[in-house]
């Protein structure tokens, strides 16, 4: 069983290096809101709900770490903090959303004092919360799921990009708790390789067997008949599209031509039905990720790289959204949190 992700243990957040993963273990022990912020930009700690987490937890330290200099004070550090951490990664709506949270439960607090108690309480609240709402996700998903069947999934949308037990991986666990037989594809998810370095590892630490592919080998498995049912997380989900690692939407595509059901998996903090595809800010990544590989040079010098993280998959191409309230299907008129549809 993989272990928590990130924690709290006193006026510091802790999480595992996902950056180590898989040769080694290590945790990052993060003290201060700039040592956290350098995290989630390195990921050391990524995934949509594990970024939702960190937001919070970085609004709760910024509020332990400036509880003496009075009310002004630490109201303009606990707001510097929460827009710092804003400003690291643009595309999961987890990451604001958790950060949002904790602000809003200090809003209304009469003392620093209360407010840092609530702060530290909303921030622990979010991270308990998060392994009930993946396996209330990995049950309703679990259904999907017929038993023998070969599931492909991309990036890592597990326990390591959650707090525990995943979205994508949570359905995958909860089919396998449930006594179904699977076997998971994994695609490898270049550059920086979440599915080969980290979904491969959860997977057999777990006893669920698993094998690594290269991402462009996916759509041939497919057609070769290897594939019955594609499932991945998400790192936003507009009223139009679902935001997830770059080369989930060719897999859609594929899955789509070969006639096999492409599943998303998230909790209701992913959705963002007020913005469509057009208004969110795919992150863009520094070439050296693509252009770089073991310490060596492998795209000539001077040439361009575009190095972007996230894709968008229209959601015509969803064949459900599985969230901790239940399974959505198409036209997903009535998605969470939409005021008018
Ligand atoms: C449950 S995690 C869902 C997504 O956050 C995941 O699939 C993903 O794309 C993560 O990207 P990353 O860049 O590793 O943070």
């Amino acid at each position: 069983m993989i272990p928590r992700t990130i924690w709290r243990e006193g006026e510091a957040i802790h999480l595992i290096d996902q950056t180590r993963l898989p040769t080694e273990r290590q945790i990052v022990v993060c003290t201060d809101v700039e040592r956290l912020c350098l995290a989630i930009r390195r990921l050391e700690v990524r995934g949509a709900p594990a970024l939702g987490v960190a937001g919070g937890y970085g609004v709760a330290l910024a509020a332990m770490l400036n509880r003496d200099p009075g009310r002004d004070a630490f109201l303009a550090a606990v707001t510097a903090a929460a827009d710092a951490l804003r400003a690291t990664r643009p595309t999961a709506v987890n990451l604001g959303w958790g950060i949002d949270r904790v602000l809003a439960a200090i809003s209304g607090s009469n003392t620093v004092g209360d407010a840092v108690s609530v702060a530290v309480e909303e921030a622990d609240a979010i991270a308990r919360e998060d392994e009930e709402t993946c396996r209330r996700i990995g049950a309703h998903g679990a259904a999907l799921i017929p038993d023998g069947a070969r599931v492909l999934t991309h990036c890592n949308a597990g326990a390591l990009a959650c707090a525990a037990w995943g979205t994508a991986l949570g359905v995958i666990r909860s089919a396998a708790e449930a006594g179904k037989s699977l076997s998971v594809t994994a695609c490898e998810t270049r550059p920086l390789l979440q599915g080969a370095r980290l979904t491969a590892w959860e997977l057999a630490e777990d006893g669920i067997a698993v094998r690594v592919i290269p991402d462009s080998a996916a759509s041939f498995l497919m057609r070769r008949g290897e594939i019955d049912c594609v499932v991945v997380g998400a790192d936003r989900i507009t009223r139009d599209a679902v935001f997830n690692k770059v080369g989930t939407y060719m897999h859609a595509v594929s899955a789509r031509h070969h006639n096999i059901p492409f599943y998303v998996a998230a909790p209701l903090s992913t959705f963002d039905p007020e913005r469509s595809e057009a208004e969110v800010t795919i992150e863009e990544r520094s070439a050296d990720e693509i252009a770089v590989f073991n310490g060596r040079r492998t795209v000539p010098e001077g040439v361009r790289c575009t190095n972007l993280a996230f894709d968008a998959t229209p959601l015509d191409l969803v064949t459900a959204i599985v969230t901790e309230e239940g399974v959505l299907r198409p036209p997903y008129r009535r998605m969470p949190g939409r005021r008018s549809i």
